[in-house]
């Protein structure tokens, strides 16, 4: 077993040109962990998820995978990126969208149907691409980065577009993923978020990364500026704090 976090993050700030989008983030990931990245809109969620993958690189501070510094082809990644309705008309089948996700592009058929069967869409394969729901299409680019084998996951904000029970079956999805891997997600979803997230990291330029974390008020507080009213469905329904204005 690897002895390192499958994720650390060590003094890292990202400027985009001469505007400061990070300051000097730390923080582990154990393996097996499933991580929220919570936070307002242009706090630094999907930058910071960008940095980890390796398709931004810090301006200060070190990331590493498993101990491999980033970016590094010894630790298999799967990224699922926000926006995906862009493209739609191009004419790509559900199994040759999989099919880029291989490693090196190198054909595997059994593989692109094993990764479909496991997002239950084995039955859309020589559907085209933009005629999916966006549901639909959310399980197919799951799909596409599971055809890596990847040692962690990354989603960045994967349900919006979808609905609350295509919600359930998403986060139902994850949670049996992550008996295997270590999963990483951006969400604004708190809610749905609190039942099944293991860790929670708040980024609003800075971050604050809770173990073993419930989403609490403080955190959102701390975060956002404002008490929120947070219900955590499913059973039982909790109430995790009320709104003061
Ligand atoms: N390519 C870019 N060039 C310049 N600035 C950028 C770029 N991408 C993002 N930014 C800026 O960086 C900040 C952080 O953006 P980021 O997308 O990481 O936030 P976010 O927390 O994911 O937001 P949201 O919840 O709205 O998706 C924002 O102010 C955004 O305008």
């Amino acid at each position: 077993m690897n002895p390192f976090p499958a994720i650390e993050v060590r003094g890292v700030s990202f400027f985009y040109d001469k505007t400061p989008v990070l300051s000097d983030v730390s923080f582990s990931v154990s393996a097996g962990d499933f991580l929220a990245i919570i936070g307002p809109n242009g706090g630094g969620k999907s930058t910071l998820m960008k940095l980890i993958v390796g398709l931004l690189k810090p301006s200060a501070g070190d990331i590493r995978l498993f101990g491999e510094k980033v970016p590094t082809k010894k630790i298999s990644v799967g990224y699922v990126p926000q926006n995906t309705n862009r493209n739609l008309e191009f004419p790509i089948t559900v199994a040759e969208t999989v099919a880029t996700g291989l490693p090196q592009y190198k054909p595997n058929p059994e593989k692109v149907a094993q990764a479909l069967e496991t997002v239950k869409m084995e039955s859309f394969a020589n559907r085209r691409l933009g005629e999916l729901s966006g549901g639909e299409r959310q399980r197919v680019l799951i799909a596409r980065a599971l055809a890596a084998d990847p040692q962690i996951l990354f989603l960045d904000e994967p349900s919006s577009n979808i609905d609350a029970r295509g919600q359930e079956d998403l986060y139902g999805l994850l949670a049996k993923l992550n008996e295997k891997m270590t999963i990483v997600i951006v969400s604004h979803d708190l809610m749905v978020l609190s039942n099944h997230v293991k860790s929670v990291a708040c980024v609003n330029r800075e971050v604050h990364f809770h173990s073993g974390a419930q989403i609490t008020p403080e955190m959102v507080q701390g975060m956002y500026g404002c008490e929120v009213d947070l219900i955590a469905h499913g059973i039982p329904h909790r109430v995790l704090g009320r709104h003061t204005h």
